[in-house]
């Protein structure tokens, strides 16, 4: 068992924050492990107790003066704190949301663990450095090593995956009208497979994971397996044990996710034939993964009802052949993750085109009168009021201000639920759980019978809620034109070779036919 001792991190003044078994004067850089980073932030990791660090990141050429003073990190990542809690939580759903909390650590630890991490970071972020002069950290709990899971039983299974943007702009305002036919995340794959960031296109494609169509969503899981990028993460009891390296030319190692995966869908569960193809295995594995993707959030998957028509149109880039859909769809359940997420991306509803034109209304006003910025809470503070701001945004655009920064504020919010990533953590039922509800017997037989997967707890996690700053408005304009003039230039086609790689599981046909691999539930 973990240590359960608490103790306290001294904020400002008066208020402290609980961190677990942790002592600030004793606080010790061995006590820590690299976990992970995005674009603007470091993930370290307790080597016992359930919780991460989440550090800032500034670019690495402003790493001998501190871009910002200690009280300017520690606004912002209340900033985040709060925007997480009073903004993204009652828009996506508080059940879904951990918040954390501001922490004030020791600079000499911060500093020996920025040199303990260092060699574990990839090149590619090595661009940016880790703040070492603020000591301002977020505290969250760590979603890959649940709390309540007891290290003694088979270790938790946790799924990250980013989903992007699942809707197609139908807004007036879209000049092109290829952007009303392929998705943003496919038009984009093109993009960056021609700058160089991936070597190869993924062939995952959003509208088809946010579709509720469980074919669908298979099929989307299985390219996200496939060529993970920064789509998917892996964990196994908080190690990471599948990702992308980025700039790699190798294969994905799915030899290796199948020996991972293998007992959780075999011994463990009882299946009386003693060897499943790997391409069961994946089967299964994608199938929990889309169960816990439809449920309400967590538990063992109750009934779900509300279902919303799937009514959102296909993306022509999608290698998903629709004329293989073979189950009706049931849309999205209005209590996944997914449909909430889905709702909160479809707040832009201007797409950038009919947006930016708002912004610069916004950034002359501030120019005009620069303390407005104030009363508009344009950085904030992330308060009930700002929520009310953008709930209560007019229909149509009166001229004046108010609308624009309204709609402004959708807009961001938008963004961030475009780049959040969604946690599944998946537990597999003991067999004495199971004995002591009375359901083994019963669910080995069913399960054997229908060859269904076998049985997993599973909780669902949203994490990355940062506010996008209203300055980087304009540099989302320039990236959607850059991304569609490369795809209309391109007009499509991707160079040789950046396709993904057959894995050897699935055949040819497979890859396009997702029903030859689907079993209904
Ligand atoms: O603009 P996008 O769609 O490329 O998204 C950026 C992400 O790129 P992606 O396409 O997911 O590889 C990008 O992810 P990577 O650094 O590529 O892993 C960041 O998440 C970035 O957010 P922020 O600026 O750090 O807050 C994201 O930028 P925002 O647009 O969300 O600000
Ligand atoms: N609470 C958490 N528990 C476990 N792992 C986490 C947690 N928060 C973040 N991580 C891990 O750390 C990684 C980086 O975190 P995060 O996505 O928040 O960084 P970021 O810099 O904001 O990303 P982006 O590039 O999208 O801006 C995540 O991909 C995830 O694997």
């Amino acid at each position: 068992m973990w240590p359960c001792r608490r103790f306290y991190l001294p904020l400002t003044g008066a208020q402290f924050v609980i961190v677990g078994v942790m002592e600030l004067d004793k606080m010790d850089e061995n006590d820590w492990k690299y976990h992970g980073e995005g674009n603007k932030s470091l993930v370290v990791s307790h080597v016992q107790l359930s919780r991460v660090l989440r550090l800032l990141k500034y670019p690495a050429e402003d790493s001998e003066n501190p871009p910002q003073t200690v009280e300017q990190a520690f606004r912002q990542i209340q900033n985040i704190v709060d925007f997480s809690s009073n903004v993204m939580s009652s828009l996506l759903g508080e059940k879904f949301i951990h918040s954390g909390e501001v922490v004030k650590l020791p600079l000499e630890f911060v500093r020996q663990l920025s040199i303990k991490v260092q060699h574990q970071r990839p090149a590619w972020r090595c661009e940016k450095v880790m703040d070492i002069y603020s000591g301002c950290a977020l505290c969250l709990p760590n979603l890959t090593a649940p709390a309540l899971h007891q290290p003694a039983h088979t270790p938790p299974l946790c799924i990250e995956i980013k989903p992007k943007c699942g809707f197609l702009p139908s807004s007036k305002h879209v000049s092109k009208d290829i952007k009303t036919k392929v998705c943003r995340f496919c038009m984009h794959q093109h993009y960056k497979v021609a700058s160089g960031k991936w070597k190869r296109r993924s062939l995952y494609c959003p509208l088809d994971l946010f579709s509720g169509n469980r074919q669908r969503m298979h099929f989307a899981i299985r390219h996200l397996i496939e060529e993970p990028q920064n789509n998917l993460k892996i964990f196994k009891g908080g190690q990471c044990i599948y990702s992308s390296k980025e700039g790699s030319d190798d294969a994905m190692d799915l030899t290796s996710l199948l020996h991972h995966l293998r007992p959780y869908f075999q011994h463990g569960n009882k299946r009386i034939n003693s060897h499943m193809t790997s391409k069961a295995v994946l089967n299964d594995f994608i199938q929990v993964l889309v169960n816990a993707l439809l449920s309400g959030g967590g538990g063992d998957g109750g009934v779900v009802t509300d279902r919303q028509g799937e009514g959102r149109s296909f993306c022509e880039a999608s290698v998903f052949n629709k004329e293989r859909i073979r189950h009706g769809s049931q849309g999205l359940p209005s209590d996944s993750v997914l449909f909430r997420t889905l709702q909160t991306q479809m707040l832009d509803t201007l797409d950038i085109e009919g947006l930016y034109p708002l912004f610069r209304r916004v950034e002359q006003h501030l120019q005009d009168f620069p303390k407005e910025r104030t009363r508009l809470q344009m950085d904030g503070p992330y308060d009930e009021a700002f929520l009310e701001k953008l709930q209560k945004c007019p229909t149509d655009d009166d001229g004046c201000v108010e609308y624009a920064v309204a709609k402004v504020h959708q807009y961001r919010v938008a963004m961030t639920a475009k780049d959040c990533s969604i946690m599944v953590t998946l537990v597999p039922r003991s067999e004495e759980e199971e004995d002591d509800e009375g359901l083994s017997s019963q669910r080995w037989l069913r399960d054997f019978l229908s060859s269904r997967p076998p049985a997993f707890s599973y909780s669902v996690s949203i994490l990355d809620l940062d506010p996008k700053p209203f300055d980087s408005i304009p540099r989302q304009l320039r990236l959607d034109q850059k991304i569609v003039s490369c795809y209309l230039r391109t007009g499509g086609a991707l160079p040789k070779g950046s396709m993904p790689p057959h894995s050897g599981i699935f055949t040819a046909a497979e890859r396009e036919d997702c029903t030859l691999l689907f079993h209904p539930v």
